[in-house]
């Protein structure tokens, strides 16, 4: 019924739960008073006897202080919860933002998306709610059982047995609840992940007009989803019911004992009024208890996920300090996805200021070395050393600033082109922002608009594909670390910009540049070509070499200029 390990990762919250259930049982006690007030008035009244003013005085006394204790209770509800959220919003973040695009392997974006935002929110009546109710649950009938013994032993420890009860049967819920709720956190995960991926997919599928299937199919899963929600809900019903009667049975029963006792006159009338009053109270801190419980569950199912995530393996980067680049060494490497071989034992070397190519058919795993070299990826044997060091041990904030990579489409942000420019160098100057611009052939675009100020929607969706990677380049080009990734980064854009972005990169004779392209003209040029078949390198040498080899390369090459010959060929003959 307790998530120790949850209670135990936020120590903090401790005294503000211990504030509220010690408000809680105040507010009980004034209840007391307040009751044996009553059942001495209505005992008074009907016995005749003369009532003295000072009972109401205590009367509006108790009525005051149990509504300043409601309200200390609630306010230190508020603080437990909001100080828990926070907290763990920012551990998640954290978390995430050192382990990197790593979670993908074990998480999805919306399943991110939701832990981080309704999965935390539902913390809220677990730690506001359910853990200070519990210790209360255990206190308040406690209390009373010592204060109702006074007045009739035995109604007092009907009252008593019977609370139990109620967990009893809130553990027996608990037992269908589990399984139910963490089926029913899956489906809902399993419908947000599928509708993000619809609705960015949105303009594909209204293209091959497959909307209306897609609309189906989440239909289909929303209605799975409506299913299991109703059946989560008759299931708390159910157990709220069984709760009731748990509550009023126990009630009753202690009502019963003491109407013997009083038609036995072993009680008085004050004190078989007072018991009427009371008996409820033993059973509505459990009974609350109860109907936390499956808002506390939920949150319970989702912090398992959330401790998984920050229980993701975080690796040690001891190396702190990087001297100027000299090589890029991959030795023995190789790399798989779950179980299947994707790199299989490459090893090569980069030098300073060389330009190194990497092609070979789709699926060859050209992108996966990218991703090893950035340390986005770890290889599973093997290493890939920066000078001599393996970039698992060296600190990603250190490691980060020394390589850039330019994938197939561009990260843009809402903001400005300024802005965005800035994301590369936080001090760039003016004049450095529009130098970068030029080199990337983008500049005579932003001076006809509002230079830096240009806005720029979310995404660049006010930027054609061809703009948008030239103005990412730029971003690049400030960030002006030693080492530059470019994959298939010309691959959705124009003839135009692809030809101004390989220029560019041709042009930046200090780098060291690694280029993916399936287009093999533009990697023509490069000091050395390393030619992948099935994760494996084939072949290795210049443009010239490769050619002669009459090998993979050649007839990748052969087959890529005999399409472009029949493609200008149709082109002329359409003309
Ligand atoms: N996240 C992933 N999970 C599982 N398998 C993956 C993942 N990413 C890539 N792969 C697989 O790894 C293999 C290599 O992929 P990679 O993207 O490195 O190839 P590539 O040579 O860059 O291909 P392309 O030229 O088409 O971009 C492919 O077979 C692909 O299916």
């Amino acid at each position: 019924m307790i998530n120790i390990r949850l209670l135990k990762a936020f120590p903090k919250s401790a005294q503000y739960i211990r504030l509220n259930v010690l408000f809680q049982w105040l507010g009980l006690l004034m209840n007391v008073i307040l009751s044996a007030s009553i059942a001495y008035l209505i005992a008074s009244a009907i016995e005749q006897r003369p009532i003295s003013w000072i009972v109401f005085v205590i009367m509006i006394l108790s009525l005051c202080v149990r509504m300043i204790c409601n309200d200390r209770a609630v306010q230190m509800s508020f603080a437990s919860s909001s100080l828990v959220k926070e907290q763990m919003r920012e551990r998640l973040f954290s978390k995430l933002s050192k382990i990197g695009p790593s979670y993908l392997k074990t998480f999805s974006t919306a399943q991110i998306v939701q832990l981080s935002s309704e999965g935390v929110d539902q913390l809220e009546t677990y730690f506001g709610n359910y853990i200070p109710q519990f210790f209360f649950a255990l206190l308040a009938p406690l209390t009373l059982f010592l204060i109702t013994l006074w007045f009739d032993w035995k109604a007092a420890l009907i009252l008593f047995m019977c609370v139990p009860l109620i967990p009893v049967s809130i553990v027996f819920v608990q037992k269908i609840a589990k399984k139910l709720l963490s089926k029913y956190w899956g489906q809902y995960t399993q419908l947000g992940d599928r509708f993000l991926e619809n609705l960015q997919g949105l303009s594909t599928l209204k293209i091959y007009q497959a909307d209306e299937r897609k609309q189906e199919e989440m239909k289909e899963e929303a209605e799975q989803f409506r299913k299991i929600t109703m059946r989560v809900l008759i299931m708390q019903l159910n157990s709220i019911s069984i709760m009731d009667l748990v509550a009023y049975g126990g009630a009753a029963a202690g009502i019963i004992s003491m109407l013997t006792s009083f038609q036995n006159g072993t009680i008085t009338l004050f004190g078989a009024l007072f018991i009427v009053l009371m008996s409820a109270e033993f059973f509505i801190p459990m009974r609350t208890l109860g109907s936390y419980f499956h808002i506390a569950m939920n949150g319970m199912a989702a912090s398992d996920t959330m401790f998984q995530l920050l229980d993701l393996e975080e690796k040690e980067h001891p190396i702190q300090e990087l001297a100027p680049f000299s090589s890029l060494k991959i030795e023995n490497l190789s790399f798989a996805y779950e179980e299947k071989p994707i790199l299989k034992n490459l090893s090569l070397s980069i030098k300073k200021g060389e330009k190194i190519a990497f092609v070979g058919e789709s699926g060859s795993g050209k992108s996966t070395i990218a991703h090893l070299m950035m340390g986005i990826l770890q290889p599973n044997t093997g290493s890939i050393c920066w000078n001599e060091s393996e970039i698992c041990e060296i600190e990603p904030s250190i490691y980060s600033p020394h390589i850039s990579y330019l994938g197939h489409t561009s990260s843009l942000f809402l903001g400005t082109v300024g802005i965005n420019l800035k994301m590369g160098k936080a001090d760039a100057s003016e004049q450095e922002m529009w130098i970068a611009l030029k080199q990337a052939g983008i500049a005579d675009l932003f001076q006809e608009k509002e230079g830096l100020q240009t806005p720029v929607k979310e995404g660049g969706s006010n930027f054609s594909g061809g703009q948008r990677q030239r103005l990412a380049l730029a971003r690049l080009l400030l960030k002006n670390s030693g080492v530059m990734i470019l994959d298939e980064s010309t691959s959705n854009v124009d003839v135009e910009s692809e030809d101004q972005i390989i220029q560019t990169v041709k042009d930046l004779d200090d780098k060291t540049i690694i280029m993916i392209s399936h287009r093999l003209k533009n990697s023509m040029d490069a000091d050395r070509i390393y030619v992948l078949k099935e994760g494996a390198i084939q072949e290795v040498g210049d443009h010239e070499t490769l050619l002669k080899n009459k090998g993979e390369y050649a007839r990748l090459w052969n087959a890529q200029q005999n399409l472009e010959r029949y493609n200008g060929g149709t082109q002329d003959e359409a003309k």
